[in-house]
Parts: C-alpha cells; structure tokens; sequence
C-alpha cells in the first residue's frame, strides 16, 4: 500500500475594468477552474470538461511554465505531478480564465513545493506575469479588489460586496485579450485621462459604500477602453439599452470582452437574465454569483494498492 497525498485546487473565474477601472478593478465570479493534482513521474495535464478540451497536456500548458516561473524564483525544484482540470470558465471571453490559469499554476508550485506563499506574495508575482491586477487580484482574495501595479510594488484594496446580483451574457465568439487591447490608443490627453480618472474615483468610492446605483452610472462612462472595443462586441449597446430599461444599475463590457456584464438590484438577477435571453440566442445569459473566497485548496490522502 502506498499512500499518496492528493489535493484539490479551485480557483475562481473574475471580471475586470467594471467599467472605468481599466486594468485596476476587478471581481472574483463563481465560475470555477479545477485541478485534482497527485504526485507523479512525470508532468500532464488531463482535460475533463469541454472548456479545456484543447488546452495543452503537457510542459506546454501555461499553468506548468507559472508553476515552473515560480519554481525558479524560489530557486526550488518543482516535483512532477498529474493533474485532472475542470473548469466552466469558457476561454477568451473576458471572464479572466487566463488569470485563474495563472494562479493555479502559482498555487501548483506553492503546494508542490511547500512556499507557503501568502496573498499579497500570490498576487504580486500573477500582476508581475499579466501585467495588471484586476484579474488576478480578485482570483486570489475574492469579492471586488481594487489595485495598483507598478514595477516597484502592487497595492490592493479589497471589498465585499453583498447587496447585488450580477448578470453575464457570454458570446458564442472568442476575442483575445491581446487582440482587445492592441486596439486601444497609445496615446491619452491630459485632459481625457482627468475627466475618466475621476470617473474611476467616482466608481470606486460608490464601490466601497455598496452606492450602486451610482456604480452604475459610473460603469457607463468608461472612455479609456470602451469606446474603442465595442466595434468587437455588438452586443454591447443591445444590452446596456435592455438592462436599463429593466432597472439594472448599469452594464459594462467584462474584462477585454466580448462577454458583457450587468449588476442589478440583490434578488432580481435570475429576472434580468430570463428578460434578456430571448433576444440573445447566440449567447449565455446567466445570473452568476460573486465568488468571495478566491483561490483555496484541499488536501485529500488517497490509498493507492
Ligand atoms: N486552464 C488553462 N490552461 C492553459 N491555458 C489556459 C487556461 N485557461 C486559459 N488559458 C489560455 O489563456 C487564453 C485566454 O486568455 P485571454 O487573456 O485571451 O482571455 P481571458 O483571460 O479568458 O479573458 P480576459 O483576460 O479578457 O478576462 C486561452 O486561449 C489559453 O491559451
Ligand atoms: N484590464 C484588462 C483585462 C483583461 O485582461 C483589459 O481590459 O485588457
């Protein structure tokens, strides 16, 4: 009998931008990515789900190369394990899957290798690798984070939210984030980049005293990177114009797009979802919780004969 320590990683899906917080805002869904990892003699990657079906199977999967990354940076060797991944975060969506990637691969290593990394370790090294927080943060923490990365350090400001209910009405069409952004302006006038950054402050302050339907209004003033994606995503203004029509607080494009997101009042998500989907054949529309916990891990012993 040989016994083997199994453990089981979960990692959440997230929003980014909510708007105005271009590459600073972000919040954790409860969508989740899965792995089912055990020791062995060497590294592979075992799609369950269909969302993963094409994901590469080995040293080639990007959750290896982060695990790898890290690894080195703690100059540690990374044992080799199995590892079985589920996950319904559909790929290149703009519900972060590349962000739950990336921590899975940093929480791989973390266990693997027994670093005992804590949050704010977890974050800054994903915000180094993606560039920008707003995804990994609220993978990491859950709930809304609010962020700020630079060379030197990453700072991060969480909130829990409580008091609303969020829509997602997912495309059947992928858009790649590298796409999304190299669409945006290199460029940004002074006066441009005051008039958006207040809305920013503006979300953010309402964010912190669950003032949503201020929230709302703010999510709707984005001009860093909405005005110059929504070519890509039709569905945009349709829903925008749909959800205010119902009530909603406000819609914004999630994360690069081209899944577009809205929060509503708590308790009438599954209503908004149910008067958008007629019109949206192409897409799923979901009422979908925010995940509050962020990445966690359980370990299981497994007897193998
Ligand atoms: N579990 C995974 N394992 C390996 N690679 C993954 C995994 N999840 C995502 N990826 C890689 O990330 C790519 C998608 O990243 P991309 O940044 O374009 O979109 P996204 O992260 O889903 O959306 P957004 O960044 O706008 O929220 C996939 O095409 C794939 O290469
Ligand atoms: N803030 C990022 C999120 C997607 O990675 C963007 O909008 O490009």
């Amino acid at each position: 009998m040989l016994a083997m320590e199994r453990f089981h990683i979960t990692v959440p899906a997230s929003t980014a931008n909510l708007g105005p917080g271009f590459d600073s805002v972000g919040m954790a869904l409860g969508k989740y990515l899965e792995l089912t990892v055990e020791p062995a003699e060497r590294w592979s990657f075992v799609p369950l789900t269909q969302e993963v079906a094409l994901i590469p199977q080995g040293t080639d999967n990007m959750m290896y190369e982060v695990a790898k990354h890290v690894a080195d940076k703690f100059d540690v060797s990374l044992p080799s394990a199995r590892v079985e991944v589920k996950s319904n975060i559909p790929l290149a969506r703009g519900l972060g899957s590349s962000a739950s990637a990336i921590i899975a691969g940093i929480e791989l290593a973390n266990q693997l290798c027994e670093l005992t990394l804590s949050n704010e370790e977890k974050i800054r090294i994903a915000s180094l690798l993606e560039g920008h927080p707003d995804n990994v943060a609220p993978t990491v923490n859950g709930g809304i984070v609010v962020g700020c990365h630079t060379e030197a350090k990453t700072y991060t400001v969480s909130i829990v939210p409580k008091d609303v209910d969020v829509v997602v009405v997912i495309p059947n069409y992928e858009l790649k984030t590298d796409d999304a952004r190299n669409a945006l302006p290199s460029q940004f006038s002074f006066k441009g980049a005051v008039e958006a950054s207040a809305v920013s402050n503006v979300l953010t302050g309402a964010l912190l005293i669950e003032d949503w339907k201020t929230v709302g209004e703010m999510m709707e003033q984005d001009s860093f990177h909405e005005p110059y994606r929504e070519q890509f995503v039709p569905e945009l203004s349709f829903v925008r114009r749909k959800a205010k029509d119902f009530g909603a607080f406000g819609t914004a494009l999630s994360g690069a797009g081209p899944t577009v997101l809205c929060l509503v009042e708590k308790g009438r998500g599954e209503e908004l979802a149910a008067a958008l989907a007629p019109s949206l054949t192409h897409c799923l529309v979901e009422s979908i919780q925010i995940d509050v916990n962020g990445v966690s891990v359980e370990t299981a012993t497994n007897e193998h004969a």
